[in-house]
């Protein structure tokens, strides 16, 4: 259809295994017909949640036992979960910009949802500390869209506050932490939390396929006893056929491999199109050049607005979204530039050159 995308919501699925994700496909169907003939665990298959726990524990530092682990057809369904069993209507805070369909989804759920400036070193500490919130959701891992990642000095300061009062909690949004580019990563903010404040969410959108929907969240003991009370009926959504595939696609290295490969490829797509752009664009961009994930943010010098960017961006084909789509309620606009959030998990390398001179034309 001609569209090239600088989406960052997909992942490079020319270089999925299809071929061994059929094979683990073809062990869940033989060795597991019992479960999938009936009702499985509401949290998911326990052999899944094992492995779960054993790969977030050696790649994030994130402690906790399978009996913690709630597994969900995606993440916004699992903090829709989490967050229906919170009595008295907690006051929310997250990061503006931030992740706008949490946003619309907590107050669609008529929650009080307080949007918080960021500083250079993730969610700004005095805002959260004037917000009155009891539940804070961040992605310090590498803050959704600007791409920062929380200094442990900002991480210690959160897991402080979040023990000042008893109802507190913090919700770490781990989304795409497997892909980091000659950083190392820093722990979660879970391996930190000494006082059961944390709620880790991680998903296999990013490693495997968005259109997976398998996605997990961590509960602190108690938090995980009040869930269970309030959802003792629900069932688990995620499909089963997947689950048991994925535990085997896991079991088997060829997870540990796919990442290894995925972190190459999109690292040296992310090198060669950074390169491009500055090429190109010379003082008129400015990279945020975080080495990690699947996007990272670009701001162009230019007197056009938002609207007349993401028109022609249309007109031209190519799919890429602005800041305005992550902002969510301070909507503010520096004069003489704009924001694009560039996703370079779809892009083929090949594209890079004519997408860099479609921008170009799209922004000058
Ligand atoms: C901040 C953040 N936390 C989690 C996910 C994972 O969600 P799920 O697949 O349901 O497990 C995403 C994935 N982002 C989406 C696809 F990229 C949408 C982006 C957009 O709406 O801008 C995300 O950005």
């Amino acid at each position: 259809d001609g569209w090239i995308s600088l989406s960052h919501m997909t992942s490079d699925i020319s270089m999925f295994p299809f071929k061994e994700w059929l094979k683990c496909q073809q062990k869940a169907i033989t060795n597991h017909k019992e479960e999938l003939s009936e009702i499985i665990h509401p949290q998911g298959p326990l052999l899944l949640r094992n492995t779960i726990s054993r790969i977030i524990a050696l790649s994030r530092g994130v402690m906790c036992e399978p009996e913690q682990i709630v597994i969900g057809a995606g993440t916004q369904l699992l903090i829709k979960q989490l967050m229906e069993v919170q009595k008295n209507k907690p006051i929310i805070a997250m990061e503006d910009p931030g992740y706008s369909r949490f946003y619309t989804l907590l107050k669609n759920m008529d929650f009080d949802v307080r949007s918080l400036k960021l500083d250079g070193k993730g969610i700004n500490m005095k805002e959260v500390e004037s917000s009155k919130a009891n539940f804070l959701f961040v992605t310090p891992s590498h803050q959704f869209p600007t791409g920062k990642i929380m200094p442990i000095s900002r991480r210690i300061q959160l897991l402080n506050w979040s023990t000042q009062t008893s109802n507190r909690y913090i919700v770490e949004d781990d989304y795409d932490s497997e892909f980091k580019y000659e950083t190392d990563n820093i722990p979660s903010l879970q391996s930190l939390d000494r006082n059961q404040r944390v709620i880790y969410t991680g998903t296999f959108s990013k490693t495997m396929l968005p259109g997976l929907r398998v996605s997990y969240m961590v509960l602190p003991p108690d938090m995980l006893r009040k869930y269970r009370q309030h959802h003792a009926d629900l069932m688990q959504n995620s499909n089963s056929l997947a689950l048991f595939t994925l535990y085997y696609f896991i079991e088997s290295g060829e997870y540990a491999k796919h990442i290894r490969r995925m972190n190459h490829h999109y690292e040296m797509k992310r090198k060669e199109l950074i390169k491009q752009l500055e090429l190109r664009f010379e003082d008129n961009v400015k990279i945020e050049d975080v080495p990690a994930g699947l996007h990272f943010l670009a701001q162009f010098k230019t007197y056009k607005d938002y609207e007349t960017i993401e028109e022609r961006a249309k007109k031209e084909k190519l799919e890429i979204y602005s800041m305005r789509r992550f902002m969510l309620t301070n909507k503010y606009k520096e004069e003489g530039v704009i924001d694009l959030i560039i996703g370079f998990a779809t892009i083929k390398r090949e594209q890079i050159p004519d997408t860099v001179e479609k921008l170009h034309c799209i922004i000058n």
